[in-house]
């Protein structure tokens, strides 16, 4: 049986894939507009990519926009993530400090969810994994490759990898370079959720050679999607107006 976890009355794991929609702003303000443009606009998370926020290297600033950012999004569950230059992410950060902005954010009860790069080296990912789960907060494991697609064992190693750390979501973002590896991220979704997975996993192939991937979830075994309202973080992610409408499809032709 998978495990279904019930995040501020979202079912993660259980029927229609969630839509995780980023906020990539650069200043408070900025983020906090992001915020409140969402309201009436289906999205089940948001994500807080902190790594694009000009002072993410302070954290009582982190703080003080996340507490406001709570104040926007009310119930909303907060995905917090930096996301590392080594994997496509915006800034470069030592992992102790990144260590350190995870553990404080985990233990500030604002946010439900954090990702963590589950190939940073084990002692420091599990070090990471214990501080959040301490704080009772879930852990999406991640790990992302903008340049190609493994093989599908390496894709199920790497997804059973994080879970065997410990990571509550394993997720893995990968780009296609012809249609045949969309397929090959599909069957080891697929493989994942039918043969090894106790979890909720989320993968994508990401560019738009890859965007059926970000629909077609519920077919395949991913249980949350990234989708857009305005600049994307990733290449292939689509309005979330569009996205909802053919997730709905899906889930009532099932
Ligand atoms: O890990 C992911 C997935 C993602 O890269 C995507 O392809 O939609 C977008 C990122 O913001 C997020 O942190």
């Amino acid at each position: 049986m998978t495990k279904i976890y019930e995040v501020r009355g979202v079912r993660i794991g259980e029927g229609r894939p969630k839509i995780i929609v980023p906020i990539v702003g650069k200043d408070k303000k900025a983020i906090l507009e992001k915020a409140r443009s969402f309201e009436g606009l289906p999205i089940d998370v948001v994500e807080w990519r902190v790594d694009f926020y000009e002072d993410v290297f302070d954290i009582s600033k982190v703080m003080d926009t996340l507490n406001e950012l709570r104040m926007v999004l009310l119930e909303k569950p907060i995905l917090f993530t930096f996301r590392t230059k080594n994997e496509g992410g915006e800034k470069e950060i030592s992992m102790e400090e990144y260590t350190r902005l995870n553990k404080v954010v985990a233990n500030s009860g604002l946010v439900d969810l954090i990702d963590v790069e589950i190939f940073s080296g084990d002692e420091i990912v599990r070090e990471n994994i214990e501080n959040i789960h301490g704080a009772n907060v879930l852990v999406v494991g991640s790990n992302h490759d903008f340049h190609q697609t493994p093989e599908k064992d390496e894709l199920l190693r790497r997804l059973q990898k994080m879970q065997e750390m410990g990571a509550d979501i394993p997720k893995i973002a990968v780009m296609p370079q012809t249609p045949a590896d969309v397929l090959v991220l599909l069957s080891a979704t697929y493989e994942m959720v039918s043969c090894f997975a106790d979890r909720p996993i989320i993968t994508m192939s990401m560019s738009s050679k890859g965007v059926i991937s970000r629909m077609a979830g519920e077919v395949f075994g991913s249980s949350m999607t990234f989708g857009a309202v305005g600049q994307v973080s990733a290449p292939g992610q689509i309005p979330v107006e569009k996205l909802e409408c053919v997730l709905d499809i899906l889930h009532n032709a099932m």
